[in-house]
C-alpha cells in the first residue's frame, strides 16, 4: 500500500509542498544521504528498551561453529548490530543454494520493522515482553517470549535478513538492485516485488513510502527506470487494488477491470487506465491521487491499515535496434494478515479481513504447492483474484522478489512466525525469467542496412586509405608505363622514318644514277663528236697546209695548236676504231659542219690563191688564205674550248656522283648503327621476357618477344635465323601458358627459316623439330611427335655425335614420348607441361640471380658500346672544335680520365656541340632511354 505517513513529520511527502519545492529531491535515490540512521519519529526519540539478548541458538550438528560464533558476536552489544546487507554476505548465506539456483527461484528477504509508537501499547499488553529477532546475514533467529518463558530460538535462512536498523536504500539495494529485478524490466524481463506480512509490519512503508529521505521501493524503482528512460523507451503506469475480491482501477475508478490471459505475460489487467509517464514527479502525482481512492482504515493494529491489496504495474517498453523489449514490473503491497480478534474489527471491516485472509491463505497454498513441486498438484491460483493476478509472477517467466515484513513485538510473534514460514516456503518456488522481445522487421531491416552501410563505409575508408598509400607508386608506375609506351611509339615512328628514309634514299639514288648515266652518255657522244670534228679539222688543216706549201705559201706554225691537234688526231685516231657514224651527236655534226664550212672557205681561198698566183695576184691570195687559216684555227680553238667545258662538266658530274656515293655510304652506316641499337633493344626485350617467364609471368613475355620479332623482321628480313630464334622463344612463352595451338605455327615457321638458311641437317633445325615434337606430344599427336624426335635425333647424332647433351636430350624426349602417353591438355590453366619439359631439357635452369646478372652484364656491355661511340664522336668532333684530347698513351700512363670524361670537362661550347652531334632527340638516345626504361621495369630480382 502506498500512503502518506502523516504521523511522522519527517516522512511527510508532498511534491507540491513549499518545502519540497524549496529543496528539490536529489536526482538519484542513491545520493549521499545518510539514511542509515533510524527515522527520527517523535516516538523514536524516546529511548526504547533494548531488546533482550536472545539466548544462544542451539548448535546443530551441521552448524558451522564459526558461523555460530559469528551469530553470537552481535549479541554482546545491547542492540543487534546493523545487518550487513552486502551481496557478499548474501552469497555466503545462500552458499548452499548457489548463485545459479538463487537466480532461478523466488528471492526472499525479511525486513524487521523498528519499534514504533503502537508497539508500546502492545508491549504493555504483553507485560513488557518482546520477541527477540536477531539478523545475521541471511539468517534470522526468532526467540518467542510471548508465553512468558523463553522458547528455543528458531533459525530461518533467507536471501537476506534485514535488521531494523537498515535504511530504505539498503532494502532497495539488496531486494531490487542486487537481484536485478528492476534492471531485468529494462531488459524485457517481467518482475514482481511483493511485500508480505501482518498488518502494521511495515509493508507499505517499505514499498510505498515517498517521504524523503525514506523513499520506498516504488519510488526508487520509478527513479531507476525513468532516469534511464529516453530515446527508445516508454513507461506506462497502471494502479489497481483488489478489495473484497473486486479489482478497482485506482487511476480511473469507473473502469471495469478484468483479469485476462495474454501471451507472453500471462494474466494481465484488462480495461484499466494506463498512463504514459516520463518523470517520477508525474508518477507520484498520479499515485497520490489514486491513493485517495484506496480502501484504508484505522485498526487496533495500524492507524492507517491497508484494507486491500494494491498492485502498481509499470509497463516498460525498450527499443533496442530492431528489437522491442517489454518488461512489466508488478509492485504489490499485500493487505496485512491479522487475526480478527486481535484487530478488533467488526461489520464491513470484518468482511474485509476475512476476504484478505482468504486471499492470503490461498496465496500461501499456492506457494506451498509450487514449493512442493508438480507432485503436490496444481496450485489453486484461480481461487482468488489476487492469486490469479500473481500466478504469472510465482513460477512464471518473471523475476520475483518477496519482502517479508515482520514486527519486533512479542505480541506479534505468532504472525511473525507465520510470515517467516511463508517466506521460507516461497524460497523454494522456482521461476524462469525470460525476455519478452518482439522484432520490428522494418527496424531490423533498417538496422541491418545501417550495419551494412557502416561496414561498407569502413571498407570504403580502408580502401581509400590503401589507395592513398599505393597511389603515388601506382601513379609513378603509370607514368613509367606511359613513358615506355611513348618510347615504344617513338621506336615505331623511328622505324617508319627509317623505312621512309631508305625508300627515298633508294629513289634518289636510282634517279641520280639514271640522270648521271644519261649525262655521261650525252657527254661521251659530245666528246666523240668533238673529237671527230677536231680530227677532221686537223686533217683538213694539214691538207690545207699541204696545198699552201704546194702553192709555195709558207704558213706560220703554231706550236701548241699543232700539238693539241696532233694529240686530238691521235686520240681521234684511237677512238675512231670504236666510233661509228651513228654515235656522233648532233653537237659534233654541227661543229663538224661549221669546221667543214671554214675548211671549204679556206680551200676556196687557197685555190683562189693558187689561181691568182697564176694570174699574179699572189699577195692578195695569200692574205685570203691566211685569213681562211685563221678562221679555221679559231674554229679549232672553239672546238677545244667546248671539249674543255664538257670535260669540266664530266668531272663535276663525277664529283657529285662521288658525293652522293658518300651520302649513300653515310646513310648505310647510320642505318647499320640504328639497326645495331634496335638489335640491342630486341636482345634486351628477349632477356626481359625470359626473366618474366622464369618468374611465371609468361603473359608479360609475349608482347616483348613480339616487339623483338618485329625488330628482327624489319632489320634482318623475315627469313633470318635470328627471327627463327625469336619465333621459338615466342612459341615457348605460349607453351608456358598452355597455348600450344599458338605455338605450333611459330615453331613451323622457325623450322622453315632455319632449314632454308642453315640447311636441313643443321642442329638448329633438329632443335626446331624437337620443340615441335614436344608441342605435338602435349597436343596428343604422339605419332607425329615421335617422327619429329626421330628425325631430330638423326640430325643431332650426325652433326654433334651420339653423346652430345643435345642429342641425349632429344633421345630422352623420343623415349619418353614412345613410352608415356600424355593426355591432351584441355584446360588453358592446366600445368605448364611443355614448360616443365622444356626446362628439363636444359642442364640447369638459370636462377633469377644469374638472369639478373646476365641482364646487368648486357646493360654494362651496351653502356660500354654507347660510351665508345660517344668517345668516337668526341674524337671526331675534337679537331673541328679545337679540343685537346689526351692521347691514348698519356691516358694509359698518367691514368688520366677517359676521352668521355675529358669531353665532360671541356668547354660548354664543345660539350653542346658534341651533345648536338650525338643529338639528344636522335634515335639512338631514344632507344637508349627505351632500353633503360625497359631494364627499369624488369621485375626485382
Ligand atoms: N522501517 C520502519 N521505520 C520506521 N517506521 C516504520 C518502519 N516500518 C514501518 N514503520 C511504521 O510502522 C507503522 C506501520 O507501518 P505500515 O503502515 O507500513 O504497515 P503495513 O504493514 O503496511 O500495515 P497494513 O497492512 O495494515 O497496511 C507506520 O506508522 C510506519 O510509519
Amino acid at each position: 500500500m502506498i500512503v502518506l505517513h502523516v504521523h511522522h513529520s519527517e516522512y511527510r511527502r508532498s511534491p507540491l509542498s513549499p518545502r519540497r519545492a524549496a529543496s528539490p529531491r536529489p536526482a538519484s535515490p542513491r545520493s549521499a544521504r545518510n539514511d542509515n540512521a533510524a527515522p527520527r519519529s517523535p516516538r523514536a526519540k524516546k529511548p526504547l528498551a533494548p531488546p533482550r539478548r536472545p539466548p544462544l541458538p542451539p548448535r546443530r550438528k551441521d552448524d558451522d561453529p564459526s558461523d555460530a560464533s559469528a551469530a553470537l558476536a552481535p549479541l554482546a552489544s545491547p542492540l543487534p548490530s546493523p545487518t550487513p546487507s552486502s551481496p557478499a554476505a548474501a552469497r555466503d548465506a545462500a552458499g548452499r543454494d548457489g548463485a545459479a539456483e538463487a537466480a532461478a527461484r523466488v528471492r526472499v528477504f525479511v525486513r524487521v520493522r523498528p519499534p514504533v509508537r503502537s508497539d508500546e501499547k502492545a508491549a504493555e499488553a504483553s507485560g513488557g515482553r518482546s520477541a527477540a529477532l536477531l539478523c545475521q546475514g541471511a539468517k534470522l533467529w526468532l526467540l518467542d517470549q510471548s508465553e512468558g518463558k523463553p522458547s528455543s530460538p528458531r533459525q530461518f535462512v533467507f536471501d537476506q535478513a534485514i535488521s531494523a536498523e537498515a535504511s530504505q536504500e539498503d532494502v532497495y539495494r539488496c531486494a531490487c538492485e542486487e537481484t536485478g529485478v528492476v534492471r531485468g524490466v529494462l531488459e524485457g524481463i517481467n518482475g514482481c516485488v511483493m511485500c508480505y506480512g501482518q498488518t502494521g509490519a511495515g509493508k507499505t512503508f517499505t514499498l510505498g513510502n515517498t517521504s524523503p529521505p525514506h523513499e520506498g521501493l516504488v519510488y526508487r524503482a520509478l527513479a531507476a527506470i525513468l532516469e534511464q528512460s529516453g530515446g527508445g523507451r516508454e513507461v506506462r503506469l497502471s494502479y489497481v487494488q483488489i478489495y473484497n475480491e473486486t479489482i478497482k482501477d485506482l487511476l480511473r475508478p469507473a473502469s471495469v477491470v478484468e483479469l485476462r490471459e495474454e501471451a507472453p505475460h500471462g494474466v494481465v489487467l484488462a480495461g484499466c487506465d494506463v498512463r504514459q509517464v516520463s518523470s517520477v514527479a508525474q508518477c507520484l502525482k498520479l499515485i497520490d491521487a489514486a491513493n485517495l481512492n484506496r480502501a484504508t482504515a484505522a485498526t487496533a493494529m495500524n492507524d492507517q491499515s491497508s484494507r486491500s491489496h494494491s498492485v502498481l504495474v509499470l509497463d516498460v517498453t525498450t527499443k533496442v535496434g530492431a528489437k522491442m523489449l517489454r518488461g512489466k514490473l508488478h509492485l504489490v503491497d499485500l493487505a496485512g494478515s491479522e487475526r480478527v480478534k486481535k484487530s478488533e474489527v467488526t461489520g464491513q471491516a470484518f468482511e474485509e479481513t476475512v476476504a484478505i485472509n482468504n486471499s492470503l491463505t490461498c496465496l500461501g497454498r499456492c506457494v506451498q504447492a509450487l514449493a512442493a513441486g508438480p507432485k503436490a498438484g496444481k496450485p489453486p491460483f484461480r481461487e482468488t483474484k489476487l492469486t490469479r493476478l500473481l500466478s504469472s509472477t510465482f513460477g512464471g517467466r518473471a523475476n520475483t522478489v518477496l519482502v517479508v515484513c515482520v514486527a519486533p513485538t512479542c505480541s506479534d510473534s505468532f504472525e511473525t512466525l507465520n510470515s517467516l514460514q511463508f517466506g521460507q516456503q516461497a524460497m523454494s518456488v522456482k521461476v524462469q525469467a525470460k525476455v519478452n522481445a518482439t522484432v520490428d522487421m522494418l527496424a531490423l531491416q533498417d538496422e541491418r542496412f545501417a550495419k551494412f552501410y557502416e561496414a561498407q563505409r569502413a571498407r570504403g575508408r580502408a580502401e581509400a586509405e590503401a589507395w592513398r598509400r599505393v597511389q603515388p607508386r601506382y601513379e609513378a608506375q603509370q607514368a613509367r608505363r606511359s613513358l615506355v609506351d611513348a618510347e615504344m611509339q617513338r621506336v615505331a615512328a623511328l622505324k617508319m622514318e627509317l623505312q621512309l628514309a631508305e625508300e627515298s634514299r633508294e629513289a634518289v639514288r636510282a634517279e641520280e644514277s639514271a640522270a648521271l648515266q644519261l649525262k655521261r652518255q650525252e657527254h661521251e657522244l659530245n666528246v666523240k663528236g668533238l673529237r671527230q670534228q677536231q680530227a677532221a679539222a686537223a686533217k683538213e688543216l694539214i691538207r690545207l697546209r699541204g696545198l699552201a706549201r704546194a702553192a709555195g705559201l709558207e704558213l706560220p706554225e703554231q706550236a701548241h695548236i699543232s700539238t693539241e691537234i696532233d694529240l686530238l688526231a691521235d686520240s681521234a685516231g684511237a677512238r675512231r676504231r670504236d666510233a661509228t657514224a651513228s654515235e656522233a651527236s648532233k653537237f659534233g655534226k654541227k661543229r663538224l659542219a661549221g669546221a667543214k664550212m671554214s675548211a671549204g672557205q679556206a680551200e676556196a681561198a687557197a685555190m683562189q690563191a693558187a689561181g691568182c698566183g697564176k694570174s699574179g695576184a699572189k699577195d692578195e691570195e695569200l692574205a685570203k688564205l691566211e685569213q681562211g687559216v685563221e678562221m679555221y684555227q679559231s674554229a679549232v680553238e672553239k672546238a677545244w674550248q667546248d671539249v674543255q667545258r664538257i670535260e669540266d662538266e664530266r668531272q663535276q658530274v663525277d664529283r657529285s656522283y662521288q658525293v652522293s656515293q658518300e651520302e649513300v655510304e653515310r646513310l648505310d652506316r647510320e642505318r647499320e648503327d640504328m639497326e645495331a641499337t634496335l638489335h640491342e633493344v630486341a636482345s634486351d626485350l628477349g632477356r626481359l621476357a625470359l626473366l618474366y617467364r622464369t618468374q611465371g609471368q609468361a603473359p608479360h613475355a609475349v608482347p616483348l618477344y613480339m616487339t623483338a620479332l618485329a625488330i628482327y623482321e624489319k632489320t634482318l628480313g623475315p627469313d633470318h635465323p635470328e627471327v627463327a630464334k625469336d619465333l621459338v622463344n615466342l612459341g615457348n612463352a605460349f607453351c608456358d601458358q598452355n597455348q600450344h595451338d599458338e605455338a605450333v605455327p611459330l615453331y613451323l615457321r622457325a623450322l622453315a627459316i632455319d632449314q632454308a638458311a642453315l640447311g636441313d641437317d643443321h642442329p638448329e633445325v633438329a632443335m626446331d623439330l624437337s620443340n615441335l615434337g614436344i608441342v605435338y606430344r602435349v597436343q596428343g599427336r604422339r605419332d607425329e611427335a615421335i617422327a619429329l624426335f626421330q628425325r631430330a635425333q638423326t640430325i643431332m647424332t650426325d652433326a654433334l655425335g651420339p653423346d652430345d647433351p643435345k642429342t641425349l636430350t632429344v633421345a630422352r624426349n623420343l623415349a619418353a614420348t614412345q613410352v608415356i602417353h600424355v593426355d591432351v591438355v584441355e584446360s588453358p590453366r592446366g600445368p605448364p607441361a611443355a614448360l616443365v619439359e622444356r626446362l628439363s631439357q636444359q642442364k640447369l635452369p638459370k636462377t633469377e640471380q644469374e638472369l639478373a646478372e646476365e641482364l646487368q652484364q648486357a646493360q654494362d656491355n651496351r653502356d660500354a658500346v654507347l660510351r665508345a661511340r660517344v668517345d668516337k664522336a668526341v674524337e671526331s668532333q675534337a679537331p673541328k672544335l679545337k679540343l685537346t684530347l689526351p692521347s691514348a698513351t698519356s691516358d694509359a700512363t698518367s691514368g688520366a680520365a677517359t676521352p668521355r670524361s675529358t669531353y665532360k670537362s671541356t668547354s660548354k661550347e664543345a660539350r653542346d656541340a658534341v651533345e648536338k652531334s650525338l643529338d639528344g632527340g636522335s634515335a639512338r638516345t631514344m632507344l637508349h632511354k627505351h632500353v633503360a626504361s625497359m631494364a627499369y621495369f624488369a621485375p626485382d630480382t
